[in-house]
């Protein structure tokens, strides 16, 4: 929790505040009822007026004071809390941008991020608003009662201690208990069911087409109605400690009464420490509610921590003494770069094998490599590696002699970039979403790398143009368009090193070989090229062509050397020349 108490610590003040004022509004209430008691009780013995106008007036005040109080609490503490996430929101927006290689953030490189995150950081809103300060509250109230209960009405004192014991500690124990057993059996429920209903509506089509909608659908109701009755049992259990706490409130003032009265306690104050009592324990019962929150709190509380421990030090301020030593900041060199690769080696989670092992490569400026193989050899793995967005398991990239690592993180993007596997196309305009590698490239620009990307066609069809909206995930884009979409904005990034991922995927073969002879004039000489790709016509003008399988360089030359050596290469070759003049092929790619 220590990132999120560093960044609170401006706001200490104010949540301090927030806290005091909740405590007034809570004794303000107390006091009215105990007031307005008092004042009942002694009217009964029709004393004389002017007895009662100081109680008259204070009931009075104290009914202005808890509005009035509750009000600057609202704004004090909505206002330093509201404060303080905007700071937790920068910080983990810098993580997220800054370190893809730190496991917490790795976890969040998913298509749920955006609502992971956001909710996630809810988190820190409640945990204040809902959990601390009225938690903070009750206890003062709880504490001020029992001593003015010892001092006014002594006997009633550890009845009402008792009272506070159970609502403040006792029962919110309970809760806490209750609520992480709920997580424990509920989670994994919700979660399935989750999956399920996605399953239902993105494959609807293909389940339809399997005849399995019947099957599914039934499935997807089982499970929620397993949820359904886990999640109303222990709203059952959660209703039985309300009830408790409210017994326990009852109980208290019952048992004032009772040990009052033995104790020959005067019948006004007797009554002014059992409506106390009720009341402070009711308070008290929003520690119950308080920790209920708590146990929700945690997980996401923990997930927002984890990410505050990232190295948003590397670019929101710099780090902090003591903290991990991070390689100096090297400028990124603005003109050609060569970059190499040296013995790498990648793995991924709950995989055995490496995907990739020993790869070594060096590109020089101009250079134009091809990477080939059969599905899941590691192509898409060794490009990842090389761009920074898989951690390398061992070896390292170097531009220019110095780390990747090493440049500025805002610099990284200039150095190495491209088109990666299941490129994500933003529900946006094709503007916005060309412009993200490069937000100030001008309408000359951006019309040239749509014409690379064999773009400019369709975008003339478009009647709306460059402001034309692609859809969530690019789903009013054909397949091929969505890839020269993405292969555009890689294009108008233009960095220096160009890593393209099948770029040409989804296009007939014509159009894929005029797009990449297209991709390669634009990157001139001065940019190096690596490109994945399946089809094999047409890599004659690489420097080097490497045959990636199962993860290793299991050949590597040029196009017109491959094609003479036996091996995969020359396989596949042959296969695609067959299949290019009409003849079935059994290889597969
Ligand atoms: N996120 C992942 N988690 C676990 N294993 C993965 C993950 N991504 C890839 N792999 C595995 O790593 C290996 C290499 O995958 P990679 O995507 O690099 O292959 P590829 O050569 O690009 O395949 P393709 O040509 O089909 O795109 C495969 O066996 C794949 O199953």
């Amino acid at each position: 929790m220590s990132p999120l108490l560093t960044l609170a610590k401006p706001y200490a003040g104010r949540l301090l505040l927030a806290g005091l004022l909740a405590a007034g509004t809570e004794l303000a209430g107390l006091a009215l009822l105990a007031t307005a008691t008092w004042l009942l009780v002694t009217a009964a013995g029709q004393p004389p007026l002017a007895a009662l106008t100081v109680a008259i007036a204070a009931v009075r005040g104290f009914a202005v004071a808890r509005g009035t109080l509750r009000y600057a609490e609202r704004l004090t503490g909505h206002d330093a809390v509201l404060r303080l996430l905007a700071s937790v929101r920068a910080r983990i927006f810098a993580v997220l941008a800054s370190d893809r290689r730190n496991p917490a953030v790795a976890r969040y490189r998913t298509g749920d991020l955006l609502s992971r995150v956001v909710s996630d950081v809810e988190a820190v809103q409640d945990l204040l608003l809902r959990v601390v300060v009225p938690a903070a509250a009750a206890i003062v109230v709880g504490v001020g009662v029992v001593i003015t209960a010892g001092v006014y009405a002594g006997p009633t004192a550890p009845v009402v201690a008792a009272g506070v014991l159970v609502a403040a500690v006792v029962l919110p124990l309970l809760g806490y208990a209750m609520v992480r057993r709920a997580g424990r059996l509920v989670a994994p429920l919700r979660a399935q069911v989750a999956t399920e209903a996605l399953d239902l509506t993105h494959g609807a089509a293909e389940l339809a087409a399997a005849g399995a909608t019947g099957a599914a659908t039934d499935q997807a109701r089982r499970s929620a109605a397993r949820l359904a009755t886990v999640e109303s049992r222990l709203a059952g259990v959660g209703s039985a400690l309300d009830a408790v706490g409210l017994l326990a409130a009852g109980l208290t003032a019952a048992g004032v009464v009772v040990v009052a009265g033995r104790a020959g306690v005067d019948g006004v104050a007797t009554a002014v420490v059992a409506v106390a009592a009720l009341v402070a324990v009711e308070v008290c019962l929003g520690v119950l509610a308080a920790a209920r929150r708590f146990a929700e709190l945690r997980e996401p509380l923990a997930r927002v921590t984890a990410l505050l421990a990232g190295r948003a030090g590397e670019v929101a301020e710099p780090a902090a003494a003591g903290g991990v030593a991070e390689p100096a900041a090297a400028a990124a060199p603005a003109g050609p770069v060569s970059l190499t690769a040296a013995g790498l080696a990648a793995g991924y989670p709950g995989r055995a094998a490496p995907a990739l092992a020993g790869v070594d490569l060096t590109l020089r400026p101009g250079s134009r490599v091809a990477v080939v193989g059969p599905s899941g050899a590691g192509k898409s793995t060794l490009l990842a590696v090389l761009a920074g967005l898989h951690p390398p398991a061992a070896g390292t990239v170097s531009v220019d002699g110095v780390a990747v690592d090493a440049y500025p993180v805002g610099q990284r993007h200039r150095l190495v970039g491209g088109l990666f596997a299941e490129a994500h196309v933003f529900h946006a305009t094709v503007r916005a979403n060309l412009l993200l590698g490069r937000p100030e490239a001008t309408v000359a620009e951006l019309d040239r790398a749509v014409a690379v990307a064999g773009l400019t066609e369709w975008l003339a069809r478009q009647p709306a143009g460059y402001d034309t909206v692609v859809g969530e995930d690019g789903a009013q884009l054909s397949g091929g368009e969505r890839q020269r979409l993405a292969l555009a904005r890689a294009v108008l990034a233009d960095p220096a090193v160009w890593l393209l991922d099948e770029p040409t995927e989804g296009l007939a073969p014509a159009a894929a070989d005029r797009v990449l002879a297209g991709v390669l004039a634009a990157a001139g000489p001065a940019r190096s090229v690596v490109v994945v790709t399946h089809r094999l016509p047409g890599l004659a003008g690489f420097d080097e062509v490497l045959v990636v399988e199962a993860g290793r360089v299991a050949q590597r030359g040029r196009a017109a050397d491959l094609v003479t050596t036996p091996g995969w290469y020359a396989d596949q070759y042959a296969a695609q020349q067959l299949a290019a003049a009409g003849y079935p092929s059994p290889a597969s790619p």
